[in-house]
């Protein structure tokens, strides 16, 4: 059966493009798989896939298996010091023979890859599948709800009774700037119109992260996603700052997050170390491997635990 062992689907949506889209996904599943949820991400941005570049597997490639396409593991579940579930992905980046290669496809052509993707994917048991989507609503939105509601239900005790993924519901992205916000409230109407349930708004790139202190200060404006979600009415998961290291994080440039930051480098006990330098070997490993503990923002572990927290409470008794 399609989807068979994801329990949990969620959309991610926004009304512009270049709002940081795709960032939010991969940081927010790479927070739940720190919650130790198995997680799928399926990257259905077909014209612009940029899940692969984002997890560093850009040369990575599908492969069959008789159950269907196997998608590319990003990292295993572990359950030693750092308890984590395993991480999968799925995007027409790995189908493209050439990582520059343009996808110019009408409408029906990408209404089938998106079909595709949805029946012919194994997951296998996957707690969680985040749906990477265009900006707007277009032909790609209106495939990817009529397949969806098809082979998932938004109702929990629909979903439990009959073994269907649970259509979780969409986490909306925007800037807070106005010209953001009147867009994504098209998405907003969309899930109504959809009975796609929202789960709330990530305000991103709210204010910037001073990179010496972290101290943010509002440079344009802030808060225009929080307002647009209490006039809609729906539920404000939060703020993400412009922040160097969020874009380092995502772009898998740094060290992850660590405790021992601030430790001193070089020196201890005011002596200073002899150590020979020897130049760094150039490190060609997938990030997965370079960063085992995962390079997972620190905000998004509240965004991971509310949408966890609202599933179990929503869960059909
Ligand atoms: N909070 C942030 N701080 C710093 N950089 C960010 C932040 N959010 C996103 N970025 C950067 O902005 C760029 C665009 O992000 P991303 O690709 O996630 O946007 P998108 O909305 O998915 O774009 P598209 O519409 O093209 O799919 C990336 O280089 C990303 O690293
Ligand atoms: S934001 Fe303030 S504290 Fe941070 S570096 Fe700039 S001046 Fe210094």
């Amino acid at each position: 059966m399609p989807l068979d062992g994801v329990k949990n689907i969620v959309l991610v949506l926004s009304g512009k493009g270049g709002v940081g889209k795709s960032s939010v996904t991969l940081q927010l599943a790479l927070a739940l798989s720190l919650q130790g949820k198995s997680v799928g991400i399926l990257d259905i941005d077909l014209t612009g896939p940029s899940i692969p570049r984002l997890v560093g597997l850009e040369d990575a490639k599908i492969t069959q298996s008789p159950s269907g396409w196997l998608p590319v593991p990003v990292h295993n579940a572990t359950s030693s010091d750092t308890p984590r579930g395993a991480l999968h992905c799925m995007s027409l980046g790995f189908l493209l023979r050439d990582r520059g290669d343009a996808v110019i496809w009408r409408g029906p052509k990408k209404t089938a890859m998106i079909r595709q993707f949805l029946s012919d994917v194994s997951w296998g048991q996957t707690d969680y599948l985040l749906i990477d989507t265009p900006p707007g609503t277009s032909d790609e939105h209106i495939a990817l709800a009529e397949q969806l509601l098809t082979l998932s239900t938004a109702d929990a005790a629909l979903a439990a009774q009959n073994n269907l993924p649970r259509l979780t519901g969409a986490v909306l992205v925007t800037t807070p700037q106005a010209v953001a916000t009147s867009d994504v409230r098209k998405e907003a109407n969309f899930c109504v119109k959809t009975s796609i349930p929202v789960l709330g708004v990530i305000e991103n790139m709210s204010g910037y992260a001073c990179p010496c202190c972290g101290e943010v200060s509002n440079l344009f404006s802030s808060g225009g996603g929080e307002v647009m979600a209490q006039q809609l009415g729906i539920p404000f998961l939060g703020k993400v700052p412009v922040d160097v290291k969020f874009g380092e994080l995502v772009e898998g440039k740094m060290e992850p997050f660590s405790d021992d930051e601030d430790e001193e480098e070089g020196e201890s006990d005011g002596v200073a170390k002899q150590e020979e330098v020897q130049p760094a070997e150039p490190d060609d490993r997938p990030l997965v491997e370079k960063y085992p503990e995962g390079w997972s923002y620190p905000r998004f572990e509240g965004f991971a635990k509310t949408i966890i927290g609202h599933v179990q409470q929503t869960a059909a008794s």
